[in-house]
């Protein structure tokens, strides 16, 4: 038995698909797994007890990636499981920067008593007129999940679309539309684009990406969107780029309480991922990931530990051990194993950067005596009895 605990509402149609294997609870400090969207968890106390977090959503800067990893506690997240309701939020921010709807809707209501609202409405119209985007230059920061749709998107939309992303994987690559500039560098996109929107993930190297030496390189009179992160954006740059007309307007899914009060910002509050099928998609592929992690010891989608992968075990045991990455592991464990007359009978090891996990499958049935015995070897975070 399992027990798991949601720090957010997760959607049902996810949740619905643990078995009776596992119960919730209440109790953090109970649970062996935890399923999350953007509750802050860098101040909990994380048990011995907790195997993993699963992150319904891409944002994982909420989480305590390196602590969790000390103590073996497996991260996932689900890549690109919201990506389209991000997608389609973004698309509707550019609209409402290029024509001013919200001063439209906002007449409206002001004037909702006007019972000749249909002859004043032709008069006042003029000063809600804007642009189109058809024909606009998009800078797209980021092309991962979300960028590669925005990208995409925007270029079926007549755009005239730029990206730039050091790391752009393989995949993202190929899924990008040929009709998309791939820039080497910000500069290019900055001097080039009308709108510029950035899709990367939150962290020290990425802290106050927009600032005031990239506003400087942007055009006059451009349009910025963030449905990232707010710390991505330098608020007081960002503040003197409003004031002085350099950014005409700031569209952003994480307002602050700096940002609500600067001029021609239009704001929405953290909406991106907020769309039934969105939640559905990030629960669902939440509990496959917990399911398979809890059930067989196989790791899909980690943020902070390796993919490892064995499949279903097929022999009387498997254990799972989650290690530093440093040398002479394996050599420890399998001599634990050999002196223990303990036959493996498969083992998968994988590492990334610090850490290191391991599947074996044995052909005994594991004993607590035993994994006590790996648990003991220095460098070992966290041994798991699968079977
Ligand atoms: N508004 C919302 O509700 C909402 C929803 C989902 C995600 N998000 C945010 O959007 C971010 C991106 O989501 P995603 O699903 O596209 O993630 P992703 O991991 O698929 O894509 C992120 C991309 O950013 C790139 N990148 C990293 N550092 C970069 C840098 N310095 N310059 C340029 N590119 C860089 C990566 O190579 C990757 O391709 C998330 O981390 C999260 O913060 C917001
Ligand atoms: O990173 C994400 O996936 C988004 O910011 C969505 O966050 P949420 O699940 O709290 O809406």
């Amino acid at each position: 038995m399992f027990q798991y605990t949601c720090l957010n509402p997760i959607a049902a149609v996810g949740l619905d698909n643990l078995t009776e294997d596992y119960k919730q609870t209440e109790d953090f400090a109970q649970a062996d797994a935890v399923l999350v969207r953007s509750a802050a968890m860098h101040d909990m106390e994380l048990s011995d007890k907790l195997c993993a977090v699963a992150r319904a959503g891409a944002g994982v800067n909420n989480i305590p990636l390196d602590k969790c990893a000390e103590n073996g506690i497996v991260v996932f997240n689900t890549p690109g499981a919201n990506a389209n309701g991000v997608k389609e939020l973004l698309i509707s921010g550019m609209l409402l920067a290029a024509r001013d709807i919200v001063g439209g809707i906002d007449w409206v209501k002001a004037n909702a008593d006007d019972e000749n609202i249909s002859k004043s409405m032709e008069k006042a119209k003029k000063n809600f007129a804007g642009s189109e985007i058809k024909g606009k230059k998009l800078g797209v920061i980021g092309l991962g999940a979300i960028g590669v749709l925005v990208a995409n998107a925007a270029n079926r939309l007549g755009m005239d679309v730029y990206g730039v992303d050091p790391f752009l994987s393989v995949k993202n690559a190929l899924t990008l539309s040929r009709d998309i500039t791939v820039c080497k560098s910000y500069d290019e996109l900055y001097k080039t684009c009308d709108y510029i929107t950035v899709h990367v993930p939150y962290m020290p190297e990425t802290k106050g990406l927009l600032n005031k030496e990239a506003f400087d390189q942007m055009k006059d009179g451009v349009v910025v969107l963030n449905f990232a992160r707010d710390l991505l954006v330098n608020d007081d740059d960002m503040k003197a780029a409003l004031e002085s007309g350099k950014v005409a307007k700031y569209v952003t899914d994480f307002p602050n309480p700096a940002v609500v009060k600067m001029p021609n910002v239009i704001a929405t509050p953290h909406l991106g991922a907020s769309t039934e099928e969105s939640e559905d998609n990030c629960a669902i592929m939440a509990v496959e990931e917990i399911r398979d992690f809890m059930e067989n010891g196989n790791i899909r989608n980690s943020v902070n530990y390796p993919a490892c992968d064995a499949g279903v075990c097929e022999t009387k045991g498997r254990i799972t051990v989650a290690h530093k990455n440093i040398p002479n592991m394996l050599t420890q464990f399998t001599t634990v194993f050999s002196s223990e007359g303990i036959n493996i009978a498969h083992m998968t090891n994988k590492s990334r950067g610090d850490y290191s996990y391991c599947i074996f499958d044995i052909d005994s049935d594991s004993t607590e005596a035993f994994a006590q015995k790996l648990s003991a070897i220095d460098g070992v975070l966290k041994v798991r009895i699968i079977k």
